[in-house]
């Protein structure tokens, strides 16, 4: 072993010698010098010094431009732009963004008639969500916020699927421990989802960092990036900032997908932030970053497709995207939004743009959709959805004592505790509480010796 002394040495002499010293400038001879030499501070070493006291005022620059492919009468604007699929995944596409359209009105309605605690309808950005996913691999793994019916759809989620967790019913993966609409799905490789606003987007991050070392483990293994899903509002978290922040500095392979909806709940952008919008956050953490029109299905198919691309270089890199809509409906059944935005505001926009129309028009352009498939579609879904509530309203619930798994292995004796209080209450009062709706009744909470 060769000692420390020789090893610090042989260090030493690895490095750079420094050149004989510079000759001595006169201070005339220095202010001839061009100021645009770069800086040389650790923290910002692209900056040029200046002798020009100039703050930045952000609200003189020129916005980040919007890409689209298509208007919104549906007419093509970017001539390079052809078409990357056949017709009848165009149909597919279209289909699963009515899809979802179909499933909100009824399940709002749904939700008024008190057959559900609660629901959020996606309208008017059913092509942020269902363009984005259309042209993500099944590898690549989605956090989502509550809002992406429309992903889930996507990748294959089944009526019963969203039935069941709606309803809560035994069939629910998540064992009705979720309000409704928080969604998951293991084979779709989707997480699921946390009200607890921004919290996926760390949870994201991590796990693109988790990818990309697994990927420098086993360098033969496929490919694949994170996506994370999240609204203007959510974006004002710290927990938005953190995980933007770390995705940059580690290179994680990462697509972030803001939808800027106007809107959380009811605080609109005005106030939720200043400056150019979320894309300019994506700059500032040094991120590569699109505004696209979240109104197009075609831009965000692009915008993901390149985006997908982008993050997988160079070992894994961050990529943003703001997704600019509008969302035409109330925040959930719990808001009235005509409370605090003119019903006038909400019309227009319905009439003037929406997702669905311009897909529609384009369509029909092209003679692929008519107004006969259009009216075929609609019942077709309208009664696979009637059928899928009655269905999953029929199903019962699931095992009572589901409500204390999965959180330890074996249950600790608190939990074990609350089991026995819980068959207690029941017992005591049978009138109150109908077991029977519950798979296995109440034998589910006697403990097993
Ligand atoms: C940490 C946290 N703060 C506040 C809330 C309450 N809350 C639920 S949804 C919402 C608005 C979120 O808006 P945005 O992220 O833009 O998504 P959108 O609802 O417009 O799709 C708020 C404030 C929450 N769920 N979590
Ligand atoms: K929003």
């Amino acid at each position: 072993m060769r000692s420390r002394a020789l090893q610090t040495a042989s260090r030493r002499a690895a490095l750079p010698r420094p050149s004989t010293s510079p000759p001595i400038r006169l201070a005339s001879n220095l202010s001839q010098r061009p100021h645009s030499d770069n800086v040389s501070f650790p923290g910002a070493l692209k900056s040029a010094f200046s002798n020009k006291l100039a703050f930045q005022h952000p609200q003189e620059w020129t916005a980040l431009p919007t890409y689209r492919v298509v208007d919104q009468h549906g007419a093509v604007v970017d001539p390079t732009w052809t078409p990357d699929i056949p017709e009848e995944k165009i149909v597919k596409l279209y289909t699963d963004m009515l899809y979802i359209s179909i499933l909100d009105i009824i399940m709002f309605d749904a939700q008024r008639q008190g057959r559900v605690s609660f629901y959020m309808v996606s309208a008017g950005e059913e092509a942020a969500s269902v363009g984005t996913s259309s042209v993500l691999e099944m590898e690549d793994t989605l956090f989502c916020q509550y809002r992406e019916q429309g992903v889930f759809r996507e990748r294959g989620f089944t009526t019963k699927q969203f039935m069941s967790q709606l309803f809560a019913n035994k069939n629910d993966p998540g064992k009705g421990r979720q309000m409704p609409v928080h969604y998951g799905s293991t084979e779709l490789n989707i997480h699921t989802i946390s009200s607890t606003l921004g919290t996926q987007l760390p949870h994201a991050a991590g796990h693109a960092y988790a990818q990309k070392m697994r990927k420098l483990q086993n360098p033969e293994s496929k490919s694949a990036v994170t996506a994370a899903f999240f609204g203007e509002g959510a974006a004002s978290t710290g927990d938005f900032h953190a995980a933007l922040n770390i995705a940059a500095t580690r290179s994680c392979p990462i697509i972030f997908i803001c939808r800027n909806n106007g809107f959380a709940i009811s605080t609109p952008t005005l106030d939720q932030y200043r400056g150019d919008g979320i894309a300019s956050r994506g700059i500032g953490y040094g991120i590569d970053t699109i505004r696209v029109d979240g109104n197009d299905i075609w831009a965000a198919r692009e915008a993901v497709k390149r985006a997908r691309e982008l993050a997988l270089e160079d070992g894994g890199k961050p990529v943003l995207i703001e997704a600019m809509t509008y969302r035409v409906s109330h925040h959930s059944t719990s808001d009235d939004s005509f409370a605090y935005r003119a019903r006038v505001e909400v019309e227009d926009w319905k009439r003037r743009d929406n997702p669905l129309t311009r897909l529609r028009k384009w369509m029909e352009a092209n003679g692929m959709w008519d107004d006969v498939k259009e009216k075929d579609a609609r019942d077709v879904m309208r009664k696979e959805i009637l059928k899928g509530i009655s269905e999953s309203e029929k199903e019962k619930r699931p095992p009572l004592k589901a409500m204390f798994d999965d959180t330890y292995e074996e249950l600790t004796p608190d939990l074990k505790e609350q089991m026995r209080k819980l068959r207690e209450i029941i017992e005591k009062y049978p009138d109150e509480y109908d077991v029977s709706e519950y798979e296995g009744g109440l034998e589910s909470l006697k403990e097993k010796k």
